[in-house]
């Protein structure tokens, strides 16, 4: 038999990208929150029958009348618009089950196209939780259209999907489109093939009353930031001095038992040292990820952003803003792909110039190696940990200067209509454990896969330019000293000598363009080869904290909030935007912040703290 080719459309946070794992044993990323998707992923199976299905995942869309890429996007696959995928041979129309008022508008709408499709009720569990009851024969005699109903996060919850899909031949609708009023439309369907239970989204009202409260609501939300800023540095700590011991002595190992020679520098120096620097933060990361995991599976985080438009309005921002800027978090490279979303071309490149103020990621290891070195750890008011207040705040001057940059460039606008934050607020829902596991894998594969990727590439060119030319036989200085890095590094520390930065710190951030935290690994091999053979050679923290003056550990810290550190952030800057003029107009001026923040904070500190 022949493969065929199935499309997954439907509005935005019904399950799409879930059903698609799901058929097709992919790991893509799910959220609760609308707008996850923005790209179309393709994948395939086996059917039972043997043939090769193939499914496309698409980004969720309410309409077909294309406003923003997306729609434009899943229009353009279902008509068969789009050469290289060809026409599907079913359209799969996903709908939440449990929100079947809107979700069926945007079947109706695939409907009229007229094209062989078939209705996964997607959320049948949801649905029945709340005592929703669909009855399945009656929609399907309305609609017209083969239903059938799956859970895409259970395992098996799309079984009979599979088999219909594989045993029928579906046809093209029988009833095509009428021209009546959709809405009229959508109630007549729903009243005939619809129960809904008394009690619906008691829970949910109940729940928001408290977390939507307009006095507590904002306070709730801050707490619980804080609350996971507090773990990140609280829990982590025995993982990872675990990590760090485990390191120092395998860098130990090498040094004594291995004969002395570039290979035994090249091991403990640049694999050992440099790679062990930022392995170190796997915990942290692993922990900040649990948590922002379990806020977007509840459903919480659409309510942060309601709670926050008003603010963001007032800076100038879209509340469509909220989900780019805050998969920024995670990393700027979604984030500014997602701004997608946003219709307002002026919305979008704000959104996108402010993305990387977001505190990503990669920039942990940098921080955390700066707090525990230079901010000690104690506890304010007895129970609240010191090195996560700062954190905390690092994140905030991050969201502070991106509220002030939007506001900047809101005065620079001439047009100033004002947007308005239209946006549906999913169930709130208990995570579920798989999803968390499955999102904490992904992110650890990601993160190592940094590590043995651009991390250990970065650090090898390193190590050879920090060892070669090797010293003369009468050398004076350390050896790092004569060779390329030193070189290098000596000759931009002018520039950088008045924020305090040492040669060291100027060879590390070169690497460090490559992706954020590889300065941390640079600095480690850096002072692992100029290294006093020290014991504390391996234990960069402390080599760092000895070494620099308090103003120095501050400055870096506050350069590391602005600048544009990360060459792919760039680039796809370039992709979504198409103009390498504003992707100099973003560097530039991300530079600049970085390079002033660092001055004052260099300044000020030197002249409080001597
Ligand atoms: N209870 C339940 N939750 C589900 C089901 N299917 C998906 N979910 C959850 O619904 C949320 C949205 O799922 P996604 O697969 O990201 O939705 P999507 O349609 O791809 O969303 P976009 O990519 O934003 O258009 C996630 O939190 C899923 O875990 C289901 O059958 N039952
Ligand atoms: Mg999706």
């Amino acid at each position: 038999m022949s493969g065929l080719l199935i499309a997954l459309v439907g509005n935005p946070n019904c399950g799409k990208t879930a059903l698609f794992n799901q058929l097709t044993g992919a790991r893509q990323k799910v959220a609760n929150f609308a707008g996850v998707t923005v790209e179309r992923k393709e994948g395939s199976f086996t059917a039972p029958s043997g043939r090769t299905i193939k499914v496309l995942d698409l980004p969720g869309a309410y309409s077909l009348d294309a406003l923003g890429p997306d729609e434009i996007i899943t229009r353009d696959v279902c008509m068969g618009k789009v050469a290289e995928v060809g026409a599907p041979d079913v359209i799969v129309c996903v709908a939440d089950a449990t929100n079947l008022r809107l979700n069926l508008r945007f079947v109706l709408e695939i409907r009229k196209l007229g094209r062989p499709m078939v209705l996964a009720l997607n959320m049948m569990d949801a649905a029945h939780k709340r005592g929703i009851h669909i009855d399945q024969d009656r929609l399907q005699a309305r609609l017209g259209i083969p239903v059938i109903q799956t859970v895409a996060i259970a395992g098996g919850g799309a079984k009979h999907l599979i088999e219909y899909i594989d045993t029928q031949s579906i046809e093209a609708p029988k009833i095509a489109g009428t021209e009546r009023d959709v809405h009229l439309e959508v109630r007549d369907i729903l009243n005939a093939a619809v129960t809904m239970p008394s009690f619906t989204a008691k829970i949910d009202d109940q729940l928001d009353g408290v977390l939507l409260n307009p006095v507590f609501g904002l306070p709730i939300l801050a707490l619980l930031m804080f609350v996971v800023f507090q773990a990140v540095f609280a829990w982590a700590t025995p993982l990872m001095d675990g990590i760090e011991g485990l390191f120092g002595w395998a860098a130990d190992m090498v040094r004594t038992h291995m004969p002395e020679g570039l290979l035994q520098s090249f091991i403990a120096d640049a694999m050992i040292s440099g790679v062990g620097s930022v392995l170190v933060f796997l915990p942290q990361i692993l922990i900040l990820f649990f948590f922002i995991l379990v806020l977007e599976e509840s459903g919480y985080l659409p309510r942060a952003a309601f709670l926050l438009d008003t603010l963001m309005a007032r800076a100038g921002l879209t509340g469509r803003a909220f989900i780019p800027l805050l998969s920024s978090f995670a990393c700027a490279i979604p984030g500014v792909m997602a701004t997608r979303s946003i219709h307002d071309i002026r919305d979008r490149l704000t959104t996108i110039m402010i993305a990387p103020l977001m505190t990503c990621s990669a920039r942990l290891p940098v921080y955390a190696l700066l707090i525990a070195a230079f901010i000690p750890e104690r506890q304010v008011w007895g129970v609240l940990s010191f090195q996560g207040l700062v954190l905390f705040g690092l994140y905030i001057a991050g969201i502070l200067s991106a509220l002030i940059v939007a506001w900047v460039m809101k005065l620079l606008r001439t047009d100033k209509s004002p947007a308005m934050l239209l946006m549906e607020l999913p169930s709130y829902r208990l995570p579920n454990p798989r999803n968390l596991a499955l999102g904490l894998w992904e992110r650890a594969g990601i993160f190592m896969r940094r590590i043995t990727g651009v991390i250990f590439a970065a650090n090898t060119l390193l190590w050879v330019l920090a060892t070669f030319p090797r010293p003369p036989a009468n050398a004076t200085q350390p050896a790092i000293d004569y060779s390329f890095a030193g070189m290098i590094g000596h000759a931009i520390e002018p520039i950088f000598r008045p924020i305090g930065f040492t040669w060291e710190i100027c060879i590390a951030l070169i690497p460090g363009m490559a992706a954020r935290e590889v300065a941390v690994s640079a600095l480690g091999t850096v002072y692992a080869i100029s290294g006093s053979e020290d014991a504390v050679a391996n234990q960069l923290q402390a080599t760092v904290a000895a070494q620099w003056s308090l103003a120095t550990g501050f400055s870096l810290l506050a350069w590391y909030i602005f600048a544009p550190q990360c060459l792919s952030t760039l680039a796809v800057i370039r992709r979504e935007t198409n103009s390498w003029k504003f992707v100099g107009i973003t560097a530039g001026y991300l530079f600049a912040l970085a390079y002033l923040a660092s001055f004052l904070t260099y300044s000020v500190t030197k002249l409080v703290a001597g």
